[in-house]
């Protein structure tokens, strides 16, 4: 993602929960799935929507960090590797694992997590055109120059009025 994206789209937590659950309803008819990997951090909140709406109990995850200053992509650090057993399902492919994310941006996490679960179903709420071939099932596609604003990393704050030079 660029330094500075252009366009906003800022998400409350009551939008992120009905985007959410249109997920779980998207992957309602591709399952079943015996486990879940979640993408940390990130995937922690989509994947807790979802396991509760396909009442998939077994719950894992993969730690990743790549964007170590605000809209900066750095290098990808994994800090906490697939549990072995997790790892095996489908023969060791991945097969019947759904792994969870809040977004795909670049699609540089998600096309590493792949790497470990070739077979794997993937699925974020919110898909940028490039990382979106990377994805399975995804809700709501937004341009490559947006930045996603997630209720998690915001506060209420004064907005000026509009006619005070405000934008949108
Ligand atoms: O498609 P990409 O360009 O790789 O970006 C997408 C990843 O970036 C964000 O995670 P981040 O590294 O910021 O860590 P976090 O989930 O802990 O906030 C987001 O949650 C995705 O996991
Ligand atoms: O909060 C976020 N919003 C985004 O649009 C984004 N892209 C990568 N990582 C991101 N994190
Ligand atoms: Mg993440």
């Amino acid at each position: 993602m660029s330094p500075t994206s252009e366009k906003a789209f800022p998400v409350s937590w009551d939008q992120f929960h009905r985007d959410a659950r249109a997920l779980a309803w998207r992957l309602h008819g591709a399952g079943p799935f015996e486990a879940i990997v979640c993408i940390t951090r990130g995937g922690l909140v989509p994947a807790a929507v979802v396991a509760r709406e396909l009442e998939i109990r077994l719950i894992e995850t993969v730690c990743i960090a790549s964007y170590h200053d605000y809209q900066n992509q750095g290098e990808l650090i994994v800090l906490k590797e697939i549990d072995p057993k997790i790892r095996a399902l489908g023969d060791g492919s991945g097969a019947g694992v759904l792994v969870v994310d809040d977004l795909v941006d670049t699609g540089k996490t998600a096309r590493m997590v792949r790497q470990m679960l070739p077979k794997a179903h993937f699925a974020t709420v919110y898909a940028k055109p490039q990382g979106r071939p990377v994805v399975d099932t995804f809700v709501t596609e937004v341009s490559q120059d947006t930045w996603i604003y997630f209720p998690w990393d915001m506060g209420l704050t004064f907005q000026p009025p509009i006619r005070n030079g405000a934008s949108g």
